[in-house]
């Protein structure tokens, strides 16, 4: 036993693997390569000559021609990187449980959304609630949910989620449901839960669900939210139907001016990461666009293979998810399947350690993205916060989201040149006012609501998928 024991420390927790057929696609190259060479050649050898008045025109063009291919070979040679050597990465999930299941980090889960009329509350939601329910220890899961500028349709669909959480969580973990997002798994099934479950549990977790969206669709229909948003502030139960606790939820919306640039989602992650310092400080962090899901909800446990290995996870700062799309037109004309992409270019270019982000699926250790420096001022605030009363401890959120929060600080100077992106910036849009409304702190401005988990319901209508799966 304690011999096995000690191997079983030893053994990584996860594989690289070579490509199969390496060899093969190698001569091919070689063979394409030595086609480009005899093109070079010929073109050099039959270079039409010098001094020729009537057909000068003859050289240039075929100067322009050998210009032309000698660029598309330096080209086509560059490509070769990304495909002389693809690896694929094979994590051990039950290596991770046996040795870490007791230590596992926390995961702050971030997902944004920006406009409510192009990326509907109902959508929004239903992703939402994919996350809640990635098999991961709940007191150790947070979800943030970044309403850019503020929507108070997309909080009452958020509102609305929390309640249909209650339900669906228990619901997923008794019949392994996969996907986790209720209209993928509703526009999927068959009308029957596997594992033993009957008829009758299948449609009574959908006609929550339907319900729910019916009330979600039909505020935003109306642009009116149902005259009471009310949270029972009493009600500190944060548990599903069966008592288990559930994962901790956070609204927040970024203020956005006018007269401040606000970096569209690398903005809002800018907010996101200083915001949930405070309050969580999951060390590893996912980043998800509101119209994804995941359709794995082992998901987590197999990017923190990577990142709690004993021997190599140091090295290891993000774990890119690649994507896939469920809307895709007839034969894939606009070819968003990303095949070459994420079949062939990615494994090729994480043999060289050189893996791109791609955004939307992505984990990250929190100190890679905001650098030790930067952790420990997460941290002060952190400890500042939970010194206060929780007034204060709101207005102080406020003050890390705000927009003006990047002027005048370390943050601001150093971290943003990080995350640098192109300067073209669309009319930024008006802050929606809250005042008919008791649960936010005040109009016009910044709000953030915190709610650990339970107090409320949700769904979606489903445009893109996220695929599960390591590069
Ligand atoms: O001011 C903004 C603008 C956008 N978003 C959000 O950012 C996400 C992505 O924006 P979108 O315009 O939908 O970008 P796409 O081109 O659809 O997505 C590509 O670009 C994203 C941002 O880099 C990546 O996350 C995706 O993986 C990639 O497919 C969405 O959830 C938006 O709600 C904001 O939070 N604030
Ligand atoms: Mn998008």
């Amino acid at each position: 036993m304690g011999s096995e024991g000690h191997q079983q420390k030893q053994l990584p927790l996860f594989e690289t693997v070579r490509a199969k057929g390496t060899l093969l696609y190698r001569v091919f190259a070689v063979t394409v390569f030595l086609g480009i060479c005899s093109i070079w050649t010929y073109r050099l050898i039959h270079l039409p000559p010098a001094g020729q008045t009537r057909w000068a025109w003859r050289r240039y063009a075929w100067l322009g021609l050998f210009g032309a291919e000698l660029w598309f070979g330096f080209y086509w040679i560059l490509t070769q990187a990304s495909r002389w050597s693809p690896v694929s990465r094979q994590p051990f999930k039950d290596r991770l449980c046996q040795r870490h299941d007791h230590e596992l980090p926390g995961v702050d889960i971030f997902v944004c959304t920006a406009d409510p009329a192009i990326e509907p509350p109902a959508m929004v939601i239903s992703t939402v609630l994919s996350m809640m329910a990635y098999d991961y220890p709940t007191e150790k899961l947070a979800i943030y949910l970044s309403d850019d500028a503020a929507s108070e349709l997309t909080y009452y669909a958020l509102l609305e989620a929390s309640r249909f959480a209650k339900h669906w969580l228990p619901f997923c973990r008794k019949f392994k449901v996969q996907p986790t997002s209720p209209t993928a798994y509703f526009n999927s099934s068959t009308e029957s839960v596997g594992d033993g479950g009957s008829h009758e549990e299948f449609l009574e977790i959908k006609k929550l669900y339907d319900e729910t969206k019916h009330r979600i669709e039909s505020a935003c229909e109306h642009n009116l939210v149902p005259d009471k948003i009310l949270i029972d502030r009493t009600d500190s139960e944060a548990v599903d139907i069966e008592g288990k606790v559930l994962p901790t939820l956070v609204y927040m919306a970024r203020e956005k001016r006018p007269d401040y640039v606000h970096n569209f989602k690398a903005g809002a992650m800018n907010s996101l990461i200083r915001v949930s310092s405070a309050i969580t400080g999951g060390k590893i962090i996912l980043n998800v666009d509101c119209d994804m899901y995941s359709n794995n909800s082992d998901a987590i446990r197999d990017a923190l293979c990577f990142f709690m290995d004993e021997d190599n996870g140091h090295e290891i700062a993000f774990v890119q998810f690649p994507q896939r799309f469920d809307n895709l037109t007839k034969n894939d004309l606009y070819g968003s399947s990303l095949l070459v992409e994420s079949k062939v270019e990615f494994h090729g270019l994480d043999s060289h350690g050189g893996v791109l982000f791609i955004g939307s699926g992505c984990f990250h250790r929190r100190e890679i993205l905001c650098g030790m420096k930067f952790g420990e001022e997460g941290k002060i605030a952190a400890s500042m916060v939970s010194k206060i009363s929780k007034e204060h401890q709101l207005r102080d959120l406020k003050d890390l989201a705000s927009c003006t929060y990047e002027k005048n600080t370390h943050w601001g100077s150093e971290v943003r040149k990080l995350a640098r992106i192109t300067r073209h910036y669309s009319q930024p849009k008006r802050i929606s006012e809250f005042d008919n409304c008791d649960v936010f702190l005040n109009a016009g401005g910044l709000e953030i609501r915190v709610f650990s988990g339970g107090r409320d319901h949700g769904a979606g209508n489903q445009v893109q998928g996220m695929e599960i799966g390591i590069l």
